[in-house]
């Protein structure tokens, strides 16, 4: 089916018509469809890709599924996601990454791409098997295992070897296991104050900066899976000035959420890494600004009701994010340009092209303009809306965000020319 949209900023440019047809956008020209959207006052861009998203399925589909994930993932602007391995059975082979693969093509509301897990199990003892991951119909090219940090630095060395061979990257989850033993927050005055076990900051900035050295030897690519602390940010830093071949994420969450959040005790808050400080969630705006972080990605981790509403302690870490992803960055005000408007240009760039290139997904991340594949995202900045968390396409409802009021609503989002989203309602 055709779509016409009339009026619509692409990028934050002068109002224009686009024409959706074939899959891919065209010049208006002759006879209009029928389907016509009014984009007066919308924005488009490129279709979001998420480069850590926690789906759930194999194993925990009372929490998420590829599909209720995916539905998610498209109400928030979404196109893409890249789905995180540490599910039951873990994503370790190519039966399993094919499986997550196949079930997001069923679902058809975003292309699902599976990361696979660097070792078996997630156990931090053996490689699991890359290159088979790699050579699946799924083609994995990011590795994790989130949830976990790959601790053993011989372990790191050469699962960076390994990927290497075929562009891979190895998407670390930078915690110092020794130094976060019993962790319930982030080590500071709150922790203290509420008598929780820390988790400092240098657990996080200790295995960067050791995996930066290791990228650096091996001449491989590094990811740094949701980077929260000011000091992280300088090692990335000086990295990146020293040519190191290294990529870094931030949460929605961590741009605007602080620790004294844990001072309700509500387990919504509870999230690895923790809520850092005001200064942290300074330096990472401003870093993101600066693209010393490349990417926001939502590290979007639902969890059942069980493993949520109970004692902090005996909470599961995690917060659900992909549907408020763009709002919460809005919010920040980070991604503006010198006068103060949103930079439409650079949200693209962190939420969208940056992230389609680390992961290698070449049919996303282009500008909504003719000529490109009709993969992308009308927004309505002038929109505000408060946060419900029952309001969800998700399966689970631990959203840190809600009774919260946020800018900016997602309208459509089109998956190669067909409307995964319409009037802000999916559509399958
Ligand atoms: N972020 C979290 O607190 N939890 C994630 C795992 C992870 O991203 O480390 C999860 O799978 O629930
Ligand atoms: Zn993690
Ligand atoms: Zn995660």
């Amino acid at each position: 089916m055709a779509y016409l949209i009339k009026n619509v900023s692409v990028l934050g440019g002068a109002a224009r018509d686009l024409l959706i047809e074939d899959g891919v956008i065209k010049e208006p020209a002759g006879e209009n469809p029928r389907n016509i959207i009014d984009g007066t006052g919308l924005v488009a861009l490129p279709g979001l890709v998420d480069l850590h998203t926690h789906l759930r399925e194999p194993g925990r589909e009372d929490a998420e599924t590829v599909e209720t994930g995916s539905r998610a993932a498209a109400l928030g602007g979404y196109t893409a996601v890249c789905a995180m391995a540490n599910t039951s059975p873990v994503a370790d082979t190519a039966g399993v990454v094919e499986q997550v693969w196949r079930l997001g093509r069923e679902a058809g509301l975003v292309d699902v791409q599976p990361i696979g897990a660097v070792t078996i199990g997630l156990a931090g003892e053996r490689l699991a098997e890359l290159g088979a991951m790699a050579d699946s119909a799924a083609t994995v090219r990011i590795f994790s295992d989130d949830g976990h940090c790959v601790a053993d630095p011989r372990l790191m060395r050469r699962a960076l070897e390994y990927v290497k061979a075929f562009d891979g990257v190895i998407a670390q989850h930078a915690e110092e296991p020794r130094l976060t033993e019993g962790a319930q927050m982030h080590e500071g005055e709150v922790a203290t104050r509420l008598g929780l076990t820390g988790w400092p900051a240098v657990a996080e900035e200790a295995i960067i900066a050791r995996d930066v050295l290791l990228a650096e030897h091996v001449g491989s690519r590094l990811h740094v899976c949701h980077l929260s602390t000011a000091g992280s940010v300088e090692v990335v830093r000086q990295a990146k000035a020293r040519g190191v071949r290294v990529t870094a994420e931030v949460t929605p969450h961590h741009l605007v959420l602080t620790h004294d959040r844990a001072e309700s005790y509500d387990p919504v808050f509870k999230v690895n890494p923790p809520l850092r400080t005001a200064d942290d969630v300074k330096a990472l705006r401003t870093a993101l600004a600066e693209g010393i972080i490349d990417v926001v990605a939502t590290d979007h981790a639902p969890h059942a009701v069980e493993d949520k509403e109970c004692e902090w302690a005996y909470a599961r870490p995690g917060m659900v994010g992909l549907e408020t992803a763009l709002s919460v960055v809005l919010s920040t005000g980070a991604l503006t340009t010198s006068d103060g408007t949103i930079d439409w240009d650079l949200i693209a760039e962190r939420m969208s092209r940056t992230p389609a290139r680390i992961a290698g997904l070449a049919e996303h991340g282009h500008d909504p303009l003719p000529g490109a594949p009709a993969t992308f995202t009308l927004v309505d900045p002038a929109a505000t809306r408060t946060v419900d968390a029952t309001e969800t396409a998700s399966r689970s409802t631990n959203n840190p965000y809600a009774g919260m009021s946020l800018p900016g609503r997602i309208v459509a989002t089109f998956l190669r020319g067909e409307p995964t989203v319409l009037d802000g309602k999916a559509q399958k």
